[in-house]
């Protein structure tokens, strides 16, 4: 069995009992380290409050070699972890669809989403969002201009868009707001878009989650803090939503 368990947004705290009862009863625990990351915590702290060594899995071992994962799953129970919820802006379906193929039966135990979390923090309503948009660090030439394009055409239908910001996993490095509004704003000077408001959010899930909302010189000059950050750029407020921003994002 192959069981996927979704961690949550901050520590070893926020998994559910259902998952923390899988984890206890697994022969093997993996942890998915590069999509998302628990920043509340660290590895060993998990080990510890878990009771069980845990093997991290990396982008190439979970989309090149899966096979350790799939024979612990089909010699006894496995569970893949992931902080926030598993299926979630991820690329595990393929791995839940391998061990299909190989007869070996898997399941799902939920966590609390970041794509969730945003809409409580910021009061922006879930169904008023399009298709979210990822911003990746810019390497030598490459220059993705995706994310302004996803962002104009959800604007133009009057949708909100979150903006997942990159992970480096093996530098360490987490994307900032700031970094990202800087690349955003530049992808629209180049096709003559306009961004008017951006809402940041720091640590969801954490005792310490920043909201701010404003415009692109307000982002880059507030201090959102550690990591992990994301953007979400709203399309025209409702009154509920406008009123929730000035009460509980700084918006002006
Ligand atoms: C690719 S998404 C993976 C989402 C995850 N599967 C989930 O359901 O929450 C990871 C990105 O979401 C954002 N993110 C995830 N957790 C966050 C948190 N607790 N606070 C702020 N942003 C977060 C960051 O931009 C991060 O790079």
């Amino acid at each position: 069995m192959l069981t996927f368990i979704g961690l949550g947004l901050c520590d070893e705290y926020d998994v559910s009992v259902r998952g923390l009862e899988a984890i206890h009863r697994a022969d093997a625990v993996f942890l998915e380290v590069y999509t998302s990351v628990l920043t509340g915590t660290t590895f060993e702290r998990l080990e510890e409050y878990y009771g069980k060594k845990i093997t991290p899995l990396y982008r190439e071992d979970v989309e090149l070699h899966p096979e350790p994962i799939l024979d612990a799953a089909a010699a006894g129970e496995a569970v893949f972890l992931t902080a926030g919820d598993s299926m979630v802006a991820t690329t595990h379906a393929d791995i839940r669809i391998r061990a299909a193929e190989r007869g070996i039966a898997t399941r799902i135990i939920h966590g609390a989403s970041i794509t969730t979390a945003v809409c409580g923090l910021s009061g922006l309503q879930n169904y008023r969002f399009g298709k979210s948009v990822s911003v990746p660090f810019p390497h030598g030439k490459w220059f993705p201009m995706t994310p302004i394009e996803v962002i104009t055409e959800n604007l133009s239908h009057n949708l909100h868009t979150l903006v997942f910001l990159d992970i480096q996993k093996d530098k360490e490095r987490y994307m900032k707001i700031s970094e990202a509004v800087d690349l955003l704003e530049e992808q629209a000077s180049r096709t003559g878009a306009k961004i008017p408001l951006y809402v940041g959010v720091a640590r969801a899930g954490s005792e310490d989650p920043a909201v701010h909302a404003g415009d692109a010189d307000e982002m880059r000059n507030f201090d959102f803090g550690t990591p992990l950050h994301i953007l979400i750029v709203p399309g025209t407020l409702h009154d509920i939503e406008l009123e929730y921003l000035r009460r509980f994002a700084g918006l002006c």
